[in-house]
């Protein structure tokens, strides 16, 4: 195996998860390459009257625990490497989560910024159409991911309807309330994180008020300010793929998100808000108690993880610290929540939403944090004994508790090799 490719960089965290535990090769060899990833051009009329056609794919990693889950993401360099990375680290999530669902992601390679809002909606239902016969709701359930949102999966959701003739809510999550989503998955991804920080809070040494700075400020970064601030926490600095602020008496959250909803970057709010302008690395270096990534991958590599100063590091977003940075955080006595478990609960509240369309009947909100916080409470203390018994990082611990529900469902699929369509 070579170390120069995403994918194969992912695989080196789950051989190390495997070398703590006694698990047959087999399961390792079944987990090496994904089921399937299909790939296509999507070709749609631009309003100009051109037309115009983007790269898309969706891979369906594994799906032993289950149909496959997971987010579709927007983005002008989307790769398939990328998008096979994502769906990998899916099947962990879920396994870790105990959810019934292997793993998937979907991508096209875009820049949603530059469409109208019909392209864009004819590029949703394009997506749709050439993937209706991959995704389903016992087959493999989309959700939103980076530059994808409620509004998206709203018309995926009504192409796939119009396609088939029928009304299947279940298809994909995520979706706006009027169409069968759920309440509670607007904010769900930066709630489970906050709620594992909570939980763990004592034993992380973050007891009391805390400072925090958030990289990437979207759907997971925005709603994590909300509740960090609504807690009582100082959110001293945050950016976006524009800019970064910082703040040491702390951001005005409310003017800051009220200012991103109007169009603005956050550097634009810095004057209002009283903010010095920063750098993207200054941001990972600033005083902080808790570092919260919620952008992209490999954003903390050993060219900056040196730097860090904050005691822990919760990874909002997928594969945003290398293996080598890693090392110098571990090394370093930071402690990083890992994304398949401290970003499980956009996934939690999305399989809460299949569960809900499904048998036809609605949770209230109280019901959708409390089930949440019950399981990102049940898994993160799982976890974290985890680490403690056998003395490894909260990753590989992550890890070894997914593999372990892997390992047990590959098995008792049995060794013939199975044909489902
Ligand atoms: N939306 C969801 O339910 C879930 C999202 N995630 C992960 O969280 C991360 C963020 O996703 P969302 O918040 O949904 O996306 P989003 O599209 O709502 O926001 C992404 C944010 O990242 C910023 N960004 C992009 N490049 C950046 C850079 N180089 N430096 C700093 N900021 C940058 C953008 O400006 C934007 O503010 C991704 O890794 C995604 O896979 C994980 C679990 C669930
Ligand atoms: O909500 C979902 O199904 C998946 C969200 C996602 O793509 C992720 O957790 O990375």
């Amino acid at each position: 195996m070579t170390d120069d490719n995403l994918l194969d960089r992912a695989l080196i965290r789950l051989e190390e998860a495997a070398s703590h535990l006694q698990i047959d090769q087999d399961v390792i060899e079944k987990l090496k390459y994904p089921r399937e990833t299909t790939k296509t051009s999507l070709l749609i009329r631009m309003d100009d009257g051109s037309r115009k056609s983007f790269l898309a794919w969706r891979c369906r990693y594994d799906d032993t625990r289950g149909p496959t889950k997971g987010g579709i993401r927007f983005h002008p360099d989307s790769t398939i490497e990328e998008v096979e990375t994502l769906a990998f680290w899916m099947t962990f999530k879920c396994a870790v989560m105990n959810l019934p669902y292997g793993g998937g992601k979907g991508a096209v390679r875009v820049d949603p910024r530059t469409l109208s809002k019909s392209e864009l909606e004819r590029l949703s239902r394009a997506y749709m159409q050439a993937f209706a016969r991959t995704v389903g709701p016992d087959r493999d359930i989309p959700a939103p991911d980076v530059y994808t949102n409620a509004m998206i999966m709203g018309w995926m959701a009504d192409e796939y309807n119009q396609i088939t003739g029928s009304v299947t809510p279940a298809v994909i999550t995520g979706k706006p309330i009027a169409l069968g989503g759920s309440l509670g998955r607007n904010d769900a991804t930066a709630r489970g994180g906050f709620y594992l920080v909570q939980h763990l809070a004592a034993e992380l040494g973050l007891s009391g008020s805390r400072t925090v700075a958030i990289q990437g400020f979207g759907n997971a970064g925005q709603y994590f300010a909300e509740l960090a601030a609504a807690d009582g926490n100082t959110v001293v600095a945050v950016s976006d793929s524009a800019g970064a602020i910082y703040k040491a008496d702390g951001l005005d959250v409310t003017k800051l998100i009220a200012g991103k909803n109007s169009g603005k970057r956050v550097a634009d709010l810095a004057a209002e808000l009283g903010a010095t302008v920063i750098s993207a690395d200054d941001l990972i270096a600033v005083e902080a108690d808790v570092l919260v990534p919620a952008a992209l991958e490999e954003m903390i590599t050993v060219k900056n993880a040196a730097s860090i100063k904050a005691k822990v590091v919760v990874e909002l977003a997928n594969g945003p610290v290398t293996a080598e940075a890693d090392k110098i955080l571990t090394e370093k006595g930071v402690v990083v929540l890992p994304d398949i478990l401290a970003n499980a609960g956009g996934v939690t509240v999305s399989y809460f939403e299949w569960v809900q369309n499904r048998q036809g009947f609605y949770w209230d909100l109280e019901e959708i944090h409390a089930r949440l916080k019950k399981m990102m409470e049940r898994e993160g203390r799982a976890v974290w004994d985890i680490a403690q018994e056998r003395k490894v990082s909260v990753r590989s611990a992550a890890y070894i508790h997914a593999l372990g529900r892997l390992s047990t469902a590959i098995e008792a699929h049995g060794t013939q090799p199975y044909f489902v369509g």
